[in-house]
């Protein structure tokens, strides 16, 4: 929860804090709309998600990599898509108003769209009853014919994972105390409040200030086939793909790119954060085996490892086995807003 600070009213809070100057041919904020041009030929690719307090962060996280992370969540959605970020609207609803809270805020919120060319170009700011809301919509372009879409994966694909797994649910989980790690490396007892504070360490960036893979969205786009961020988690958003494209997959849980912090957990912990731990906002693609050679340079010239993890095969559903071969059943769940 933010302290309370009297500053003169909304729209001093809105001139102060969000409105830096937009590039000439746009409208920003300031405007019943704001205008801004699409390039002819490509088509605008737009979307929205929702940070709650208590829900998508906790109360006293970082402000900065708060406004980092809101912009990070969406861009993930253009780089699975392929697009290109062009602008971006942000919705906040803050409980009490304290200016180096918003500041903070806003620096990070800025310094990720300046560095993607996302330009802020409007928003709606509103008092909460309760916890901030924070809501960004993305417009990004896209080439028509490179879109990645979800129903677009071919029986006979590879499948790509960008990045590593695990590691923000693994932070994710210390902070809100479900994971200790009495279930991991067997340290003496104390040792152990050491070695959360050090897993800590290694995996909180991980969830806090996740890096959209919009640069590898983009080149990748006109390689693969189908594409989607993992923001609930490998097995659930893989099967989003496979249930749109009517196709299965089987892959190898030997082959999954694990974040080399979770070495120490247990295989339960480490299995449950890589298969099916949230806020991971890395992509996961399927593409012929043709494009082998492809996804292994733009992955060299983005700096991003891509990992291959299985295969699309006809039929449906997902099967994933263990190193000795074995069928993992049943697969631990994903994120979701109703179970969870
Ligand atoms: N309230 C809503 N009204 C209309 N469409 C919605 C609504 N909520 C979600 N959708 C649509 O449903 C689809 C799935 O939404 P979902 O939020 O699960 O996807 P996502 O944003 O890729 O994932 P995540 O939110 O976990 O990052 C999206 O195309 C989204 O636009
Ligand atoms: C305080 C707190 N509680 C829970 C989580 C975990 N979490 C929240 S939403 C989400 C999936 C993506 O969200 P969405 O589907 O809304 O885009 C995950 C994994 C967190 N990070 N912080
Ligand atoms: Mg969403």
């Amino acid at each position: 929860m933010i302290a309370n600070t009297i500053v003169a009213s909304e729209f001093d809070l809105i001139s102060r804090f969000f409105k830096r100057p937009v590039p000439a041919g746009m409208l920003g904020g300031g405007d019943d709309c704001a205008l801004f041009r699409v390039t002819p030929g490509l088509e605008l690719a737009t979307s929205k998600d929702l940070l709650l307090e208590g829900r998508h962060f906790f109360s006293n996280v970082d402000p900065y990599t708060l406004g980092h992370k809101s912009l990070a969540v969406n861009l993930s959605d253009l780089a699975a898509m392929g697009a290109k970020p062009v602008a971006c609207l942000l919705g906040l609803a803050l409980p009490s108003f304290d200016e180096d809270w918003i500041a903070r805020f806003a620096d990070g919120f800025y310094a990720l769209a300046d560095l993607h060319g996302c330009v802020l170009i409007g928003g709606d700011t509103t008092r909460s009853q309760t916890g901030v809301a924070i809501s960004v919509t993305v417009f990004g372009e896209v080439d028509p014919a490179h879109a990645m879409r979800r129903n677009a994966a071919k029986a006979g694909d590879d499948i790509w994972v960008s990045g590593v797994l695990g590691a923000a649910d693994v932070a994710y989980r210390l902070l809100a105390g479900s994971l200790t790690t009495e279930s991991g490396s067997g340290q003496p007892s104390r040792g152990l409040f050491a070695l959360s504070e050090t897993l800590l360490e290694q995996t909180r960036a991980a969830l806090e200030t996740p890096v959209p893979r919009v640069f590898l969205g983009r080149r990748l786009s006109a390689h693969a086939h189908a594409a989607i961020d993992i923001s609930d988690g490998l097995v659930q958003d893989l099967g989003h793909i496979l249930h749109a494209s009517g196709v299965g997959a089987r892959i190898d849980e030997g082959l999954l790119p694990v974040h080399p912090a979770l070495q120490n957990l247990s295989l339960e912990d480490r299995r449950r954060a890589v298969l099916a731990g949230g806020d991971v906002y890395e992509l996961c693609l399927t593409a012929s085996v043709d494009q082998r050679d492809h996804f292994e340079r733009i992955g060299l010239e983005a700096g991003v490892p891509l990992t291959r993890i299985g295969q699309v095969v006809a039929g449906a559903g997902l099967e994933v086995y263990d190193q000795a071969g074995q069928l993992i059943e049943p697969l631990p769940k994903g994120f979701d807003h109703f179970r969870d």
